[in-house]
């Protein structure tokens, strides 16, 4: 699928950069997730897979902070914050993210402002962190998208204008302008053609492998996880049933769920 071939797995360092503990969340009568812990160590891809429904999107969306679970506790190995991180309040949460965590979603109408310019979109991540000098800001929108790989003659036109792919990139240049310590990707490719697809998986890639950059992908897309992923976590239900390097759950898994996902992939 991709162009680049997938690293040597990296060397498994002894702290987490990112730690969820026991995360559970209903709304109403459904059980969103069920007791989910996860772990990502520096400079690792870690990849979630499940079918529609089984929770990816939740779980993201608590590691974004933009939701809080009725219990567990989700801590980032980073200087002066708290070991649980769903007791800051929304200021605090917002500043953290913009500084420290970004996020591609799967629909760019999520993530952009559509009809400002692309690079606009970018500054204003700069400017949430405090950038107000308008040469910086502009040099530094620059900057992040062409390490997304975006044509820099369009980088004044509205994401709007743009293709599906390009969005994609604008949405990964402002996820990437203050060099988070963690990048969450949500269906990144999902919807694109599948050139275009192994075209930003690519550029991903390269950033990652570049920059040492710790990301977690939900994807319900076996392959992209495969071409991506170091380890994987594979929801069902709210609940994670199976864990490990990613190779060894592809090559042997050992939940049947996985098994069932495994053999409808081949
Ligand atoms: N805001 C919400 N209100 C009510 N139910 C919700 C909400 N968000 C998620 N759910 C429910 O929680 C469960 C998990 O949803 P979630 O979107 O996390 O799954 P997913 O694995 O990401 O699925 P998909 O791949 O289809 O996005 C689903 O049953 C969903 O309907």
């Amino acid at each position: 699928m991709s162009a680049l071939a997938k690293s040597e797995p990296r060397l498994v360092e002894a702290t987490p950069l990112m730690r969820l503990d026991g995360l559970s969340k209903r709304y109403g009568p459904v059980v969103a997730l069920d007791d989910v812990s996860a772990h990502v160590y520096p400079g690792e891809v870690l990849g979630i897979v499940g079918e529609s429904g089984s929770g990816k999107s939740t779980l993201l969306r608590m590691m974004n902070l933009q939701e809080t679970p009725d219990a567990g506790r989700y801590a980032l190995d980073l200087p002066d914050l708290p070991g649980n991180l769903f007791d800051l309040d929304r200021y605090e949460r917002r500043m953290l993210c913009a500084r420290r965590i970004g996020i591609v979603y799967q629909n760019p109408h999520q993530g952009l402002l559509m009809t400002n310019s692309s690079s606009g979109n970018v500054a204003e991540r700069l400017l949430i962190a405090g950038e107000r000098r308008f040469a910086v800001l502009r040099e530094k929108a620059r900057g992040a998208l062409d390490a997304s790989e975006f044509p820099l003659d369009r980088m004044d036109a509205p994401p709007i204008e743009l293709s599906g792919g390009m969005q994609q990139r604008v949405q990964l240049a402002k996820a990437i302008a203050l060099e988070p310590a963690l990048l969450l990707l949500d269906e990144p490719t999902t919807g694109l053609d599948v050139s275009v697809q192994a075209l930003v998986l690519d550029t991903l890639k390269r950033l990652q492998q570049d920059r040492r950059m710790t990301m977690v992908l939900v994807s319900h897309d076996l392959g992209v996880i495969r071409t991506m992923a170091d380890r994987v976590v594979v929801m069902r239900r709210g609940q994670v049933v199976e864990e490990g390097l990613a190779d060894q759950v592809f090559q042997d898994p050992q939940h049947a769920y996985t098994q069932q996902l495994v053999h409808a992939k081949l």
